[in-house]
């Protein structure tokens, strides 16, 4: 796995120079735009364009059941994966609302959702029907685990080949806090109670009971810190796999990756284990009310865009902070030159 990913491209510096000297000859006082000028020099880099575009953007919402549930993990139960897959069908989610708003192409992956789902415009690419309950065994095989990267490296291609500028990755999974908490554990061997949260919003008490599970989870399955493979197969999920798999594909074609909440920057972090290039061309675009996700935003050595005390995944942080980022490259598109517009520049000794 990590030898077919060993070659992501670099982002361009150089590209990244000239942007910055550009900003500053365009018609606002030096420095003025703040982020939205490190995000356009970062956008221009990852694009290898003086002029990147990123509309429209592509929205991959990778759907699995987990089998963790079974231990009282999550306020709602699993059944509700396969309702709100058939509620994005029929555009009526969160996620439904903030593409449609920001003119997205939106695609519904079934990578594992534990019942059978009949419509057109699901992509279904099912490996299996939820993961096992890893207090008790791994929760996929290393193959499920191939397979499941290999699913979203795949539709991330496709969707970027039908047009899409940069990826958006959600996930709808009942369960997959607990899932996304046990794999940060292992990779920054922290206690496990720092980093778990509510999830869909259960009590303190039920918290409680979460962090003893993921204990124990991590007692009986082991995985290894810096085997992706081995911890997505032992602790995994499979939209967690599918994401990362979509983000490998958006590197290996310089398409910047909009990085959403907890569970995506789980996902984000085991790309970058996979290949460690993989982080040049991720934006964390918000930071979520769940604890782990600070950790784990740090860990991927980003700065989030936006903080709304979002916690709900789906990919909705990510859409909602689609249009600051836009703006990033509209300023360069659109912004006339003190030449151009004929405006005095600044004065050489202030
Ligand atoms: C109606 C509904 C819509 C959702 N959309 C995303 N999630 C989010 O909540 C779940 C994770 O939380 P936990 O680990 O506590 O189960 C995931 O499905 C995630 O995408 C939803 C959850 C619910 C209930
Ligand atoms: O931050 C997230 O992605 C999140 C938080 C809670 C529930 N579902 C998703």
């Amino acid at each position: 796995m990590r030898d077919k990913f060993k070659f992501l491209p670099k982002k361009n510096k150089e590209i990244g120079k000239q942007v910055y000297n550009y900003i500053n000859t365009l018609t606002k006082p030096l420095g003025s735009l703040g982020r939205l000028e490190e995000l356009a020099v970062e956008l221009a880099e990852m694009k290898d364009d003086l002029f990147p575009n990123i509309m429209p953007p592509g929205v991959l919402v990778f759907a699995a059941d987990h089998g963790i549930t079974e231990e009282g993990v999550s306020a709602y139960p699993q059944a509700v994966t396969e309702q709100m897959v058939r509620n994005f069908l029929n555009g009526g989610a969160a996620i439904n609302v903030f593409s449609r708003e920001i003119g997205a192409y939106l695609e519904i992956i079934d990578i594992g959702v534990a019942k059978d789902i009949a419509h057109r415009n699901l992509v279904n690419k099912k490996i299996r029907y939820g993961t096992a309950n890893f207090l008790h065994e791994d929760a996929m095989s290393y193959d499920d685990v191939e397979r499941a990267i290999a699913v979203g490296y795949e539709q991330g291609l496709d969707i970027i080949k039908k047009g899409a500028k940069c990826l958006i990755l959600g996930e709808m999974g009942i369960g997959n806090t607990t899932t996304s908490s046990a794999i940060l554990a292992v990779l920054t061997n922290m206690d496990v109670a720092s980093l778990v949260g509510c999830g869909t919003g259960i009590s303190s008490e039920r918290k409680g009971h979460k962090v003893e599970i993921i204990k124990q989870v991590i007692k009986n399955r082991n995985p290894q810190p810096h085997e992706p493979i081995d911890i997505l197969s032992k602790v995994g999920g499979l939209e967690i796999a599918g994401m990362a798999g979509a983000m490998l594909a958006a590197a290996s074609t310089r398409v910047p990756i909009l990085v959403d909440g907890f569970i995506c920057t789980v996902a984000a972090l085991l790309a970058t284990e996979i290949s460690k290039n993989a982080v040049d061309y991720m934006i964390v675009t918000h930071e979520s009310a769940e604890p782990g996700h600070k950790i784990a935003i740090s860990l991927l050595g980003k700065k989030p865009i936006i903080n709304l005390g979002l916690r709900l995944g789906e990919g909705t942080g990510a859409a909602i902070a689609f249009p600051i980022i836009k703006s990033a490259t509209l300023i360069l598109n659109e912004m006339a030159t003190f030449d151009s517009a004929g405006i005095s520049k600044r004065e050489s000794n202030t």
